[in-house]
């Protein structure tokens, strides 16, 4: 719904000057985004996606933009950044941080079948893959932490089973984030919001993965977990799907074989990443930011699927 920031055509000359991309032809708001502000760019050089980021720093963003052009470098299906003449990727457009990337082919699959499971699972096991190597570290700002520190401000707000549900499931995952299985975890760079609209498919081929900006360093099995809890549900109850779960945990598991103690942790991460999502969403509804120009996201959504996932244990991660 928004682009907070208006750039016109004749806003970006001369400042394109600075990239490879030759004269600007064209420039329409998405009228999508909810973060920042984002434009469909046309080129001489093909199309892109100019973004000016409302909330994030000079000094926040490198993780992340960089973050993308390693991934791409490796042939993770991610839009690339493209890089001023200075080779930087981050550049000032009306006194804030903007950044201009490939545009992906395609549109989100909202009702995924199967086949797109299996390849948003092969491709998350390929970013995982090729992130090893990545050589800047930043901890996932929505983790424990950020959970211990939002559960006050929310608690208030809630019912008695809300709050005794949110109590306990908090105890939980505090024993679970030191046990000696969740220490044995492979960890790395994830994208930790992989969600249906943040996918692009043209048909049944996946062609990219975006919107990276809650990116950080967590173990890959929060990443598969979060995944897991938005592709292979049933959207009005949050029951987890048989085929879909299958098709993206076998998909992932062919690239990156899952270990013994991921195959452990399953459960309590399936419930880790719905909480996280609980916790954000009932921030976002009690607490709004100002000039928040969204109708938050359902908060009983997560809470339905994190009683649905304690109740009810979901199939293995190795089938
Ligand atoms: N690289 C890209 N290629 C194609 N479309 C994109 C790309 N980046 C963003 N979009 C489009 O812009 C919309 C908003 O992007 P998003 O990253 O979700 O914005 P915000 O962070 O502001 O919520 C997306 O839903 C998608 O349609
Ligand atoms: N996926 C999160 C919210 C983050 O929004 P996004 O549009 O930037 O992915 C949720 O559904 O709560």
């Amino acid at each position: 719904m928004a682009v907070f920031t208006p750039v016109s055509l004749n806003d970006l000359t001369p400042w394109i000057d600075q990239f490879p991309l030759g004269q600007p032809l064209a420039l329409k708001g998405i009228a999508s985004g909810i973060e920042n502000s984002n434009f469909f760019l046309t080129t001489e050089r093909g199309e892109f996606v100019l973004t000016i980021f409302e909330n994030l720093s000079f000094e926040q963003l490198p993780f992340y933009l960089k973050l993308m052009h390693h991934l791409a470098d490796r042939g993770v299906l991610v839009p690339a950044p493209i890089a001023n003449d200075q080779g930087e990727l981050i550049v000032a457009l009306h006194g804030k941080p903007a950044s201009i990337v490939t545009k992906l082919d395609g549109k989100s699959q909202m009702d995924p079948q199967p086949v797109h499971c299996a390849a948003v699972g092969a491709m998350l096991a390929r970013m995982h893959l090729a992130a090893v190597d990545y050589p800047l570290a930043q901890p996932n700002l929505r983790g424990l932490d950020w959970w211990n520190e939002t559960t006050p401000h929310v608690l208030p707000f809630l019912d008695d089973s809300c709050a005794h549900l949110l109590r306990a499931e908090m105890h939980f995952q505090e024993a679970f984030a030191v046990c000696d299985t969740y220490r044995q975890l492979q960890r790395g760079p994830v994208h930790a919001d992989l969600f249906r609209n943040n996918v692009m498919f043209d048909g049944e081929r996946l062609t990219g993965f975006f919107d990276f900006y809650f990116a950080g360093c967590d173990t890959w099995l929060f990443d598969v977990a979060v995944t897991v809890n938005d592709w292979c549900i049933a959207l009005d109850t949050g029951v987890l799907d048989a085929a879909r779960v299958r098709a993206m945990l076998d998909a992932y598991h062919a690239v990156r074989p899952f270990t013994d103690a991921e195959q452990t942790a399953w459960q309590p991460m399936l419930r880790a990443a719905a909480l996280r999502f609980w916790l954000s969403r009932l921030y976002d509804f009690h607490q709004p930011r100002e000039a928040e120009m969204l109708t938050p996201h359902d908060p009983t959504h997560f809470e339905r699927i994190l009683r649905e996932r304690i109740a009810t244990p979901a199939p293995g991660l190795r089938g």
